[in-house]
């Protein structure tokens, strides 16, 4: 009889994640060095162990407007290449140690750029932190370039996904607020990237519903969702038969993968507990879902810790996480060949041994 996976179990098994921040999961140790190297006085305690306290608990506000107020501090003290280099460095080796073996992290260049760095300083300094950090800890990552929703700078960060597309950065998304700020006052930006053939995700579907996910995929293209949980908006289940609307199904037809982040939306009020996430349905409903972070430090949480509630809520065994996991994969944004070889030299085998015990 097949092993159920435990914290411990899951943290062996080979894994991939698709929605992470960088300024959502520095160490407290390092934010702590870093004000104070840094000269930024406004941490609301110097206490490592006490400021990993304070950003859970501030970030569970019901709310996604005052969830994103705490990255004011980890952004405040990543505004010089050498701390952007090292939070990448860690990042790299944190998410390896949870046997992360392929990882997409995403940050905003136009957040870091408050002391006199250029968009291409923050970049190198990042990819140069990841390159560093995969080779030293055996993890692939590639970074995704962020514009902020709110305001006006998409043109410009699509451009240096583009620009440094060879060098290691393999997509773009918009994040910030969503309610007031849809996709498509970025269209010009997603049209751009289209006739690159460059790829994007949105966040979409998290702090708004379905007309912002529907403007994601039908206006500006994205090839992925972040979030996207209120997709189940769209789905009615009437004496325990589910029914897809027309914006759902085209969701599910066409495969678009939805970057689930389960204890994040809980914190922002996207979802209201881990048993009652619309995850548990989606996957039923064999929707292209991943399972992800999206703030290691904010949601307190790893890849591995994700997993284990899911476990604990729908009973997931061995085969369903390689499913996410295999999920993930196809829907990265490097080569076909290369996640073709991630997912049958590492993934298949990986998940083989575990299901042995
Ligand atoms: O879950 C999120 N939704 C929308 N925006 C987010 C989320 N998590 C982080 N962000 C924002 C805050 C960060 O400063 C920015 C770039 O990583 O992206
Ligand atoms: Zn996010």
């Amino acid at each position: 009889m097949e092993e159920r996976p435990t914290l411990e179990t899951i943290r062996r098994a080979p894994k991939v994640l698709l929605h992470d921040h960088l300024d959502g999961g520095v160490r407290p140790e390092t934010i702590v060095d870093l004000a104070r190297d840094g000269g930024y006085t406004d941490l609301p305690t110097t206490d490592p162990g006490s400021l990993r306290t304070w950003f859970a608990e501030a970030s569970n506000s019901g709310s996604l407007e005052r969830y994103l107020e705490t990255f004011s501090h980890t952004v405040g003290v990543m505004q010089s290449a050498e701390s952007l280099t090292r939070v990448a460095y860690e990042c790299a080796e944190d998410l390896a140690k949870d046997g992360i073996v392929y990882a997409e992290v995403r940050y905003a260049p136009e957040l870091h750029t408050s002391t006199g760095l250029s968009l291409e300083q923050v970049v190198e300094a990042v990819l140069a932190g990841f390159a560093a950090g995969g080779r030293d800890h055996g993890i692939r990552v590639g970074t995704l370039v962020t514009a902020m929703r709110h305001q006006a700078r998409s043109m410009e960060i699509a451009e240096l996904a583009v620009r440094y597309r060879d060098e290691g950065v393999v997509g773009f998304d918009i994040a910030g607020a969503e309610a007031g700020y849809p996709p498509t006052r970025h269209l010009d930006a997603f049209e751009y990237l289209q006739r690159e053939n460059a790829h994007f995700t949105i966040h979409a579907g998290e702090g708004f519903g379905l007309p912002s996910i529907w403007q994601a995929i039908q206006w500006c293209g994205a090839d992925r969702l972040g979030h996207g949980v209120r997709i189940i908006d769209d789905i009615t289940v009437e004496n325990g038969a589910p029914e897809l609307g027309r914006l759902a199904a085209y969701v599910r037809d066409k495969r678009i993968p939805l970057e689930m982040c389960p204890t994040s939306n809980i914190q922002t009020g996207a979802a209201k507990s881990i048993a009652e996430h619309p995850i548990g349905l989606l996957r039923q409903l064999s929707f292209r879902v991943t399972v992800n972070t999206d703030n290691r430090l904010m949601s307190g949480t790893t890849l591995s810790e994700e997993f284990a509630k899911l476990v604990d809520a729908f009973g997931y065994g061995w085969d369903d996480l390689r499913w996410f996991t295999v999920n993930a994969m196809k829907s990265a944004f490097i080569g076909f060949d290369e996640r073709l070889e991630l997912i049958n030299r590492v993934i298949k085998p990986g998940y083989e041994e575990l299901k042995q015990g």
